[in-house]
């Protein structure tokens, strides 16, 4: 593998050298990584190696970890996201975030779906936010299912369909990227299935990084594969390359399910 064929030309992130402390425990060692726009990264490694920790360095969500510390550089379209200037509640819309568990906003699927366009102010009429919502339901592959209920709770929806009412959330604020945190941990293989659909189709339209602990799964959705590993990013490849020709001891191990 050639450093060439491994280059991002125009990465949406970048990440230079990032630390992640919680107190004076360091999460996250010095991580250099680029996300590209049309593809899906995947970050893969044993529990506690530090993948949640660093996705969520990247839309600024350890802020809301009193003892969490970032260091190094990251960059959102050549911008500094951890600049005092940046507007955080803006970044949370251009790196939209799916959780592990759904945890739709104990609203109407509409008012899940419209609340963000409508605090954005990319709704101006109620007739704007309608086809907001329903282009974001629509890209989620959830419409057919709810648009005879629109007004009913998003939290009386199945796990499947509640993750993807989540994942129309991320997309109704027009994110470039969408960071989705072992979005099918919660759900059957049936629901699972659909997720993994959605991640191809919306491929090339958004950056999607996600973590998953399924290898398979990894295999499936993505073009990138990332291996961490006690805080440290051991291998980063195509995802072909990690899982059938992987250049590392500790990526070989751990894709043969020698640990982790
Ligand atoms: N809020 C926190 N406060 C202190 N330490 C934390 C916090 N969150 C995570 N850690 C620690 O940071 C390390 C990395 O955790 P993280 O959750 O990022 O790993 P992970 O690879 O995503 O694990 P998993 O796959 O089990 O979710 C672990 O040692 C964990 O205990």
């Amino acid at each position: 593998m050639t450093q060439e064929d491994l280059s991002i030309a125009d990465p949406k992130m970048t990440a230079q050298n990032v630390n992640v402390f919680y107190g004076e425990k360091q999460a996250i060692n010095d991580v250099t990584i680029d996300v590209g726009t049309d593809l899906v990264t995947a970050f893969i490694g044993p529990s506690g190696c530090g993948k949640s920790t660093f996705l969520r360095s990247l839309n600024r969500m350890n802020d809301t970890i009193a003892s969490a510390r970032v260091t190094g550089k990251i960059t959102l379209e050549g911008e500094d996201i951890y600049d005092p200037s940046m507007d955080v509640v803006q970044l949370r819309a251009r790196v939209g975030m799916v959780f592990q568990k759904p945890n739709p906003f104990p609203k109407s699927i509409y008012d899940n779906v419209g609340y963000g366009p409508r605090i954005h102010g990319l709704a101006p009429t109620k007739a704007d936010l309608d086809v907001i919502v329903e282009r974001a339901l629509v890209r989620a592959g959830l419409w057919d299912e709810v648009k005879d209920r629109l007004n009913e709770s998003g939290t009386a929806l199945s796990g499947g369909q509640q993750q993807r009412l989540c994942i129309a959330r991320a997309i109704a604020v027009d994110p470039e990227v969408i960071l989705m945190d072992e979005p099918c941990s919660a759900l059957d293989p049936i629901a699972t299935a659909k997720i993994e659909e959605l991640i191809h189709e919306l491929r090339g339209k958004y950056a999607i990084v996600i973590v998953t602990h399924n290898m398979q799964q990894a295999a499936r959705v993505s073009q990138r594969t990332a291996f961490f590993h006690l805080g440290t990013l051991v291998e980063y490849g195509k995802t072909t390359d990690i899982f059938t020709n992987p250049k590392q001891e500790r990526t070989k191990d751990y894709i043969t399910g020698r640990y982790g």
